[in-house]
């Protein structure tokens, strides 16, 4: 089996996604894998396995829904109803899918990275979330806000900047009066343990929420 970290290995694997994906993809995929391994390095995470996740995170974006959807069939995936009517999410399911069997030496973590980059996930590791903020943070996406999330890289701890994009994201999903995956509160909520502080405490407001 090749080596996963070789240079080779990383250079075989952008000229095949080259062919998958479009330019303006495939040169957003370049940009995730760059940032992703600058913020690797901030965070102290494995910089080589951030770089590859986010060479492949969009390995299967060059599909359009029913084309995505077939791919989900034919890796023997089972979506649920709710996963079925959002294609959009697919691509990252269904890359970790498939290039876990194209490409065995990938370790779970590149693979969990890429499976996670849309949706998120409850308990994401240091990669996970690297790779997500890559995704929104790449010098390709333009934005205030982008601009703004960007200067907090090194500032915030991984998991603030990570929660930072997120609530940027789930934005502009509403923005865009797009469908919102139910799991997406539940992700959100699972890194809120600060609510968990302040239930277990007495009430220290004196004064009832809600009274003049
Ligand atoms: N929690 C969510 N609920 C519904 N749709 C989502 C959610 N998160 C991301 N999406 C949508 O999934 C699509 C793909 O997202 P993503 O893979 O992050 O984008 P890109 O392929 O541009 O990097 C986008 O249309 C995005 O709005």
């Amino acid at each position: 089996m090749a080596d996963w970290r070789s240079e080779e290995f990383y250079k075989e694997r952008r000229d095949e996604l080259e062919k998958r994906v479009g330019p303006r993809r495939f040169k957003h995929s370049l940009g995730v894998s760059e940032t992703a391994e600058a913020l690797a390095r901030v965070y102290g995470a494995d910089k080589t396995a951030a770089r590859m996740a986010g060479l492949l995170h969009d390995w299967d974006k060059g599909y359009d829904d029913p084309g995505i959807l077939a791919r989900a069939d034919e890796l023997g995936m089972e979506l649920d109803a709710e996963l079925s009517a959002m294609p959009r999410v697919l691509h990252g399911l269904t890359a970790a899918v498939a290039l876990g069997r194209a490409f065995p030496e990938l370790p779970p973590k590149v693979l969990a990275a890429v499976e996670r980059h849309t949706l998120g996930a409850v308990d994401m590791s240091d990669l996970d979330m690297i790779v997500y903020i890559a995704d929104a943070l790449e010098p390709g996406r333009k934005g205030k806000m982008v601009q703004k999330l960007r200067e907090k890289v090194g500032e915030l701890e991984l998991r603030d900047l990570f929660l930072g994009v997120y609530a940027y994201w789930v934005q502009l999903i509403m923005e865009r009066r797009h469908p919102m995956y139910s799991k997406t509160t539940e992700i959100w909520n699972s890194y809120m343990p600060e609510q968990e502080v302040y239930r277990a405490e007495a009430n220290p407001d004196p004064v009832p929420y809600g009274r003049p």
